[in-house]
């Protein structure tokens, strides 16, 4: 999507992010070059999906899955800053990526022989039921394959038709994943969950192996069956903008993994890596100041 973010004195940086594109810049920055991350969506033909292409192309971000869908754009959003929190106002309506499970036969080739495949609660919201459907039968697809499927609900209330359509379709699509990335104070008034072991507790009953269960500037806690471990973040982080928080998060606490990292390295690279986003304005910072 492109991103305006800022906004004082109505003076907006575009960029370009969205919460998947923003976890695979941060598996991209922290992986080693050995690895390759691939993004999957849907652009248009105009100056800003080219441009769009360019920038992940020019930041080793695969693009050659990437659907081209004539007279459609990307989607916009803009950032402002209320209450101690950032708040996204969108133009998405008719977006390329709305369309990004139209294709079968693309959809399969894009998570065809990967070791992970990452998607989010935004990724279906977006999506039509049906399309929705064959998003999940690619991921069940690659999974049976040997891929690990990781998954952040990301709820934005404002994508659905309903918080019960909400909750109903992200349980589902929970239920097919090996890594669930839910941040507990979004799920709490959905799920009624009193306690971020509460929210573990239920994808474990889906069944779900490791379950991450974020919580802002509280503990993360991380939870399979047979572990439960809760890692702090390291207090004094100072909040520019909080855009960008869990998925960078998600991307830092996936790509230690990959590299083999326990579950509590993994949550300490995760939350440190959130604490230098947060201290920026937009989703993605510069990888050189991840250190
Ligand atoms: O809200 C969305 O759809 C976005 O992808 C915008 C932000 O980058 C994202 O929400 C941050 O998590």
């Amino acid at each position: 999507m492109i991103e305006m973010s800022g906004g004082e004195d109505r003076q907006y940086r575009l960029g370009y992010a969205g919460d998947t594109l923003n976890t695979a810049w941060y598996m991209r920055a922290l992986l080693g070059k050995d690895w390759s991350v691939d993004y999957f969506t849907g652009l248009g033909e105009d100056r800003y999906s080219g441009d769009i292409r360019a920038f992940l192309e020019a930041n080793n971000i695969g693009t050659d899955h990437i659907r081209t869908v004539p007279g459609r754009r990307p989607g916009l959003y803009m950032i402002h800053q209320e209450k101690g929190d950032r708040h996204f106002t969108y133009w998405r309506d008719t977006s390329a990526a709305k369309l990004l499970a139209d294709d079968k036969g693309a959809l399969h080739a894009a998570v065809a022989g990967a070791s992970m495949v990452y998607f989010s609660g935004i990724t279906l919201a977006i999506l039509a039921p049906r399309a929705r459907g064959r998003l999940l039968g690619a991921i069940v697809k690659a999974r049976d394959a040997g891929a690990r499927i990781a998954f952040d609900t990301n709820l934005r209330p404002a994508l659905w038709t309903s918080p019960r359509v909400m909750a109903g379709v992200l349980t589902a699509a929970a239920s097919l994943c090996d890594i669930v990335l839910p941040t507990h104070t979004d799920e709490a008034p959905l799920f009624g969950d009193k306690s971020v072991d509460e929210t573990a507790e239920r994808y474990l009953e889906l069944g779900v192996e490791e379950v991450v269960v974020k919580d802002g500037a509280g503990e993360a806690l991380i939870a399979t069956a047979s572990e439960r471990v809760k890692v702090a973040p390291k207090p004094g982080a100072k909040v520019v903008d909080a855009t960008g928080a869990g998925d960078s998060f998600n991307g830092a606490y996936l790509s230690s993994r990959l590299a083999g990292k326990s579950l509590r390295e993994a949550a300490e690279e995760g939350h440190r890596v959130a604490g230098v986003v947060i201290g920026q304005k937009g989703a993605l910072v510069d990888p050189k100041l991840l250190g």
